[in-house]
């Protein structure tokens, strides 16, 4: 029996919770904007990988270099310490829909497809908690720290909060369901573990207050329900100050956005993807031309229009 498994794009940070937030993403069209894994027993005993997708020319050319590879040894592994050594491998197909370096958590969205598709195939041995630790490591693995703020609403779906407390790594909060998100790539790439290694070591005590302050707001606001203040406190004192020169244009889109009526812009993730946030489906549309138009830069970039994923990944299809 073979699966096919769905992982959506996420914006990791949205902006106010660096490395503590995070949102899973569906366009509106029901266009899917994720990886999916297919997995079934391999007929040869050996494990094999093949991948397929817009955008697999970026992806390493040895599938052993794949991060999915090592999803698939952590994930032996963690059997094996429980005393199942004797399962057969597997063959897995990747279908690679995020680009690489989007900002739109491509490699978790990877990571959390193929962890998800190798517990269902191997008949759940590990729990929800237990999964997402081993897919913050690998992700730890590719960013050079652990992050779970793409993993987690990856998997979970929603908007997530990261408590990383011993069995409790996130938790939903609540969603603004007239939100709508403009979600826009401009074609090129940048390294997560660069866009980290650019950021300050040391923040001042005025930034730090800042944060908080943005912060607890928005989460004050979404218990709420206040989508006015929730989108007012998204603001990012802490990345987008030091990000924002590696994206061509951001402050003119940023200007055009706020002109436009956009209730927040931001970095999704550490870019070169952004996002804007709307209470209206028309205005979200008229700023997603407004992105294909001008702030795409190649024919690699791509604009849609989102709500929040609130099923995370799912298993689309099985098959005999
Ligand atoms: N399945 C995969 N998906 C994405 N990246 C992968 C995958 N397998 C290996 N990689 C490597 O991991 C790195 C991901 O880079 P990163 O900037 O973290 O991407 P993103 O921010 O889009 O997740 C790249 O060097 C890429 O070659
Ligand atoms: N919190 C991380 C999020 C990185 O997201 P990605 O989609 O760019 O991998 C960061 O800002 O470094």
């Amino acid at each position: 029996m073979g699966l096919n498994v769905y992982a959506p794009a996420s914006i990791g940070n949205l902006s106010v919770g660096f490395d503590i937030l995070g949102a899973a993403l569906s366009p509106i069209d029901g266009s899917l904007l994720g990886d999916s894994v297919s997995i079934e027993s391999s007929t040869t005993g050996d494990f094999s990988l093949q991948c397929v997708g817009r955008f697999v020319d970026k992806l390493p050319a040895d599938p052993k270099q794949n991060i999915i590879y090592d999803c698939y040894l952590a994930f032996r592994k963690a059997m094996a310490d429980m005393g199942r050594t004797d399962e057969v491998a597997v063959s897995m197909v990747l279908e690679k829909h995020l680009p690489i370096g989007s900002g739109l958590g491509s490699s978790a969205s990877s990571i959390v497809a193929a962890f998800y598709a190798l517990n269902e195939h191997y008949g759940k041995p590990f729990s929800e908690a237990q999964l997402l630790a081993m897919m913050g490591e690998l992700e730890g693995q590719i960013s050079g720290s652990i992050h779970y703020d793409n993993v987690a609403p990856c998997y979970l779906g929603g908007i997530q909060l990261m408590l990383e407390r011993d069995g409790r790594i996130s938790e939903s909060l609540p969603v603004i369901e007239d939100w709508y998100f403009v979600s826009a790539y401009p074609g090129i790439s940048i390294s997560t573990a660069e866009a980290r290694s650019i950021l300050p070591n040391h923040y001042s005590r005025a930034d730090i207050i800042d944060h908080g302050r943005y912060l607890g707001t928005f989460i004050h606001a979404l218990y709420r329900g206040d989508g006015q203040l929730a989108a007012e406190s998204i603001r990012d004192v802490v990345a987008e100050p030091y990000r924002k020169q590696l994206i061509p244009g951001f402050d003119a889109m940023r200007e055009q956005m706020m002109a436009d009526g956009a209730l927040a812009v931001g970095i999704s993730g550490s870019g070169p993807s952004v996002f804007v946030i709307t209470d209206s489906k028309e205005k979200a549309e008229q700023m997603h031309r407004w992105m294909q138009a001008n702030f795409i830069q190649n024919d690699r970039g791509f604009s849609h229009v989102c709500q929040i994923d609130t099923l995370g990944t799912r298993v689309l299809e099985e098959t005999a």
